[in-house]
């Protein structure tokens, strides 16, 4: 039998548009092909399983290899094969029943991968790098006689009887001159780990040198002798694939270092395994996340049937989640489609869900069978809950039974745990309830102490996400704030009916008011004179918790551009009840005054990590002359 035809398409030449404008990506044919060999092994074992194919599978191994000097690459495989009938309606029909459609959006489509599935063309990505492909099958039915196809590029090709033999497809690239980079054994083996390496049929490559005993020397010593064998690219049989009850610790353990060869060992992981409504298998770790955010990122691999498809999984999960690494496959997940098309598509939106929930379900029952442990890795898994809360709603129902605030003293409360501690002591006059917190227990240290003297307790607030998650805590629990212990002198942070009164008249305290104005010559100072106890601070120097909020906000890029462009405006508090203020108020000495007025305010500043440079010498040298 010989036959020419023409690829039924009404374009002219479809070819050098694929391979012009899928250039960028073209390494994914090997992965299109060995998927179509896989597909075809599958199937025969299928209609082995259910009596349709009586034959023998024997060894169903998949072959890639490659001819440096004939400038080829062939895919083999050993599954159904295909009769020159199947060859036409597959190959030559079937793929390109989208081709209108495909002429018309190619326009749009951003990379090869849009292209491929969303049209049916895995088979032609061939042609990306391929001058002609040829194609030697025999169908696994009895009698069948083996088919060949050429296909040079063109629209037409050739169809004749092939002398093949043995059952199964081989594919055989003429890799064209622009992709001779293929032709070579780094260069696939880095291909096939990308997209095969899970694949269920065994793929082999080449060989490799293995030691094997070979018994013992004269010593009585085991011997070991070199053999060349099949190199075997792929694990058919990866953790995810099996059932959790089959699985110890050790396996997901191995299976981690499988993905992650140099990565430090997860906290715990969660096993998908769902089958309806949507099918979705795969194992998420937690990593320890260390406030390292970006570099975590993209850690998760998406598969389809084992088929590597990407590590961009960003419209997948949501965001938060993106944090965890491991793999999720679901043959539900439309490849192979435009982003804004994956957000909109309710499996995805299903999925995603389902995702967040097993998350939260899976903290939720570790808080409650080990809270101990819990609390022990908050450091990592905390992050990403606050992250998770700011972020999805339906995961902060979940999570708001077991996120925990950590205080300065290291001491873990659950949100109603902590509202039920501070509910009384921290009631302000207006009935409000005030969570002090502190973002740095180095630099608020004074203030953290003037705050624990006087009974109250203090959260420590201290990770990349906690300005949002002060935000969002604020948002969600009725009648509290939570202020900054630096953000304004303690009893007008929490403000009580009983407050002290300033023991110097108006007229003193406007004195003090300007002394201190002259002294300081500052305009992003603001001087106020406050009633505070005499064993607290004479001077305290504070910034607004609002203020620096939009400030924060600001740095981070959200937005709030016109703060981050305001000098960073302070309070100074002079405390008037203080001794020393009164001293200041009654000595004579004009240079005196001046000089405790300095050092009082110096020292405020040094508390906050604010005094440095000439101002830091002059204020070491005026304590010299003071101590003398
Ligand atoms: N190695 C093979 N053995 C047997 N049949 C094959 C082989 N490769 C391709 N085919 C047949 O050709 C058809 C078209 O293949 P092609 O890769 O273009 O599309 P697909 O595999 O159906 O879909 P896609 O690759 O887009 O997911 C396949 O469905 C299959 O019937």
């Amino acid at each position: 039998m010989q036959e020419k035809g023409n690829i039924s398409i009404h374009t002219e030449n479809i070819f050098p548009v694929i391979k012009k404008f899928l250039y960028s990506d073209n390494e994914i044919f090997l992965r299109e092909l060995v998927s179509n060999a896989v597909d075809a092994t599958q199937k025969l074992k299928r209609l082995s399983s259910l009596g349709q194919f009586t034959g023998d599978l024997g060894d169903t191994t998949i072959e890639i290899s490659f001819d440096e000097q004939a400038k080829t690459i062939t895919i083999s495989d050993k599954g159904i094969g295909m009769t020159a009938e199947e060859v036409k309606k597959y190959i030559n029909q079937i793929a390109f029943s989208g081709a209108t459609e495909f002429v018309e959006k190619f326009k749009e489509a951003k990379d090869a991968n849009e292209i491929i599935g969303r049209f049916g063309l895995g088979f032609y990505s061939a042609f990306m790098v391929a001058d002609k492909v040829e194609i030697q099958t025999l169908s696994y039915q009895e009698g069948a006689q083996a088919a060949k196809w050429i296909c040079d590029g063109s629209t037409s090709y050739e169809i004749s009887d092939s002398d093949k033999t043995t059952r199964g497809t081989d594919v055989i690239l003429y890799i064209n001159k622009e992709s001779e980079e293929f032709l070579n054994k780094a260069r696939l083996e880095e291909i096939l780990a990308k997209y095969c390496r899970f694949l269920p049929v065994p793929i082999k490559f080449g060989t490799k040198t293995t030691s094997e005993p070979d018994g013992e020397d004269e010593e009585g010593k085991p011997k070991y002798k070199s053999v060349e064998v099949d190199n075997i690219i792929n694990n058919t049989n990866p953790a995810w694939t099996k059932a959790p009850a089959d699985l110890k610790d050790e396996d997901y353990l191995a299976f981690y270092r499988e993905l992650y060869p140099f990565a430090e060992e997860p906290l715990f992981w969660i096993h998908l395994n769902v089958d309806y409504p949507f099918n979705l298998t795969g194992i998420l770790y937690f990593p320890k996340i260390k406030n390292d955010f970006d570099l975590q990122r993209n850690k998760i691999k998406l598969f389809s049937r084992q088929v590597f498809i990407t590590d961009e999984v960003k419209d997948i999960v949501p965001e938060f989640l993106m944090l965890l690494h491991g793999v999720i496959d679901s043959p539900d997940i439309p490849l192979n489609v435009s982003r804004s098309f994956l957000q909109a598509d309710s499996n995805v939106k299903r999925i995603s869900n389902y995702i967040t929930k097993k998350v939260a379900d899976k903290l939720g029952e570790l808080f409650k069978t080990d809270r101990k442990a819990f609390e022990e890795k908050w450091k990592d898994i905390g992050l990403f809950v606050k992250y998770g809360m700011v972020s999805e709603d339906k995961f902060a129902e979940k999570a708001s039974d077991f996120v925990l605030l950590q205080t300065v003293d290291h001491e873990f409360f659950t949100l109603k745990e902590y509202a039920e501690k501070v509910k009384d002591i921290q009631k302000d006059k207006h009935d409000h309830v005030i969570y002090l917190y502190a973002s740095d227990m180095t630099k608020q240290d004074s203030f953290i102490t003037t705050a624990k003297d006087k009974g109250y307790d203090v959260l420590l607030f201290d990770s990349p996400i906690d300005g949002h998650f002060v935000s969002y805590l604020e948002q969600k629990t009725e009648k509290t704030q939570l202020k900054r212990v630096d953000s304004d002198v303690l009893n007008k942070l929490i403000q009580k009916e009983d407050d002290k009164q300033l023991a110097l008249s108006e007229e003193e305290s406007g004195a003090i008011k300007t002394l201190f104005e002259k002294a300081i010559q500052k305009e992003n100072m603001k001087v106020e004179v406050a009633a505070l106890g005499e064993d607290e601070m004479p001077v305290t120097v504070t910034m607004d918790e609002f203020m620096r909020r939009m400030k924060d906000m600001a740095q981070q890029g959200g937005g709030m551009g016109f703060y981050g462009a305001l000098p960073d405006n302070y309070k100074v508090s002079v405390n008037g009840n203080h001794p020393l203020i009164k001293r200041i108020l009654t000595s004579t000495d004009e240079a005196e005054k001046e000089n405790l007025a300095k050092q009082a305010f110096d020292l405020a500043l040094l508390s906050n990590g604010l005094l440095t440079g000439a101002e830091l010498t002059q204020f070491v040298k005026r304590s010299v002359s003071l101590i003398d």
